[in-house]
């Protein structure tokens, strides 16, 4: 493909994207994954570059914007390179109109951008939530070594933050490899890989993951645990949570194992958990506001009634999570969200509402205290932004 069909490519999948956003419909990665299969004459290079300015142009335009084109014009306000493809060439974008006007450029929608500042996160913090995140891996300790994953694949430096973490210095996919294919790791952010080890999971404990999705953080937590005591792995996602049987099977995982929750009906599904379990683990669904930087157009898609939903889930569950804990066990709050209403504000009202709870200190070699609990933000800590916090129950 010429650099001016690239472009022009670029700019059709980019309306899809802005579509899918409006009406909410697939992820940007789900859309470009199936326009490339059906458009076998984009080769890889092609391919490369066509998802290098469709997430170029997501990063820079903080608002919805109008059109493709728009959005791409406002990249090219900033790159003469890309300004010149608009050059009517066949398959290539028509020139830029002298009335056509770029998308407005930003980090988010104003009201997303106030409730960041609110939650104490500074412009340059607020900019950094759209770089582009790193490659890290989560070394499965049931299996290998950090230093023989290491040795193994070229340009891995130790996290030092994490027991078994490695970033690395490629975005290439890391899944066609043999330790891949052996489950010697697992692809993990280093901030998801250090909310997992602070959630204390010891060998021999009782623990419930009560939002596991796939189970990223199950099988951090499960080798935590060294492969002994149980992991009682919930989600309400059929499809997500189907998915932690493989992994956990790569991974040599044994002791994980799953219950597919019905929403409402969590408590009573549970019930033979009753004040049992020696720690709970709740990665509350939320805005994830601290992932942008994988999934930008993520910004685009929040309402303010999506957030007012989040937090009254988070709250519901944690409630729910408590009630599953026995006396002298601990309630482990994770957000992927920087927003203190999904973090900090929902611990303080849990507390608040539970005299019989409370906080625990949360220390790591990097992060912020916030509130009761711990925050780990792309700008000051290179990684994914977190909010974590730890419970325990007195009685
Ligand atoms: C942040 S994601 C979890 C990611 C996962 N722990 C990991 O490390 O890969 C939040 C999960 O909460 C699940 N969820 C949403 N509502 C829920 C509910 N009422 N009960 C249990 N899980 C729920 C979602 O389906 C989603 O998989």
């Amino acid at each position: 493909m010429t650099p001016a069909a690239r472009l022009q490519l670029a700019i059709e999948l980019l309306d899809e994207v802005l579509t899918a956003a409006r009406t909410r419909g697939p992820a940007a990665d789900v859309l470009l994954a199936r326009a490339f299969a059906a458009r076998r004459f984009a080769g890889s290079k092609d391919r490369r570059a066509i998802r290098g300015l469709v997430y170029d142009a997501i990063r820079l335009c903080g608002e919805l914007p109008e059109s493709g084109r728009a959005a791409m014009i406002a990249l090219a306000a900033a790159r003469p390179d890309l300004a010149a493809l608009f050059d009517g060439s066949q398959y290539g974008p028509p020139p830029i109109g002298e009335a056509e006007r770029p998308a407005p450029i930003g980090v988010a929608p104003a009201w997303l951008v106030q409730a960041l500042e609110a939650s104490g996160l500074d412009s340059t913090e607020c900019k950094a939530l759209l770089d582009r995140a790193p490659l890290d891996i989560r070394v499965n300790l049931l299996k290998t070594t950090v230093e023989a994953v290491a040795a193994e694949i070229q340009g891995a430096t130790p996290l030092a933050f994490v027991p078994a973490g490695l970033r690395l210095d490629t975005d290439a996919p890391v899944e066609g490899t043999p330790a891949y294919a052996d489950g010697r790791f697992e692809v993990q952010d280093g901030g998801s890989q250090l909310v997992s080890h602070l959630a204390g999971a010891k060998r021999g404990m009782a623990v419930i993951d009560l939002c596991a999705g796939g189970g990223g953080k199950t099988l951090a937590l499960a080798a935590s645990m060294h492969g002994q005591g149980s992991v009682l792995a919930c989600d309400i996602d059929r499809p997500r949570l189907s998915r932690l049987a493989p992994r956990a099977a790569r991974a040599g995982v044994t002791i994980a194992t799953t219950k597919l929750l019905n929403p409402g009906q969590e408590q009573a599904m549970l019930e033979d958990w009753r004040a049992r379990a020696d720690l709970v683990v709740i990665d509350a669904p939320c805005s994830g506001t601290g992932t942008w930087r994988r999934n930008p157009e993520a910004r685009w898609r929040l309402t303010p009634q999506l957030l007012d939903h989040y937090v009254a889930t988070q709250a519901r569950l944690m409630e729910v999570g408590a009630g599953l804990v026995r006396p002298g066990g601990a309630l482990v709050y994770i957000t992927c969200s920087l927003l203190d209403a999904e973090g900090a504000g929902q611990v303080d009202r849990f507390l608040a509402a539970h005299g019989e709870w409370n906080a625990l200190p949360v220390a790591a070699a990097i992060g912020t205290p916030r509130g009761k609990g711990l925050r780990l933000t792309p700008h000051r800590d290179s990684t994914d932004g977190f909010f974590v916090a730890k419970m325990v129950r007195q009685c």
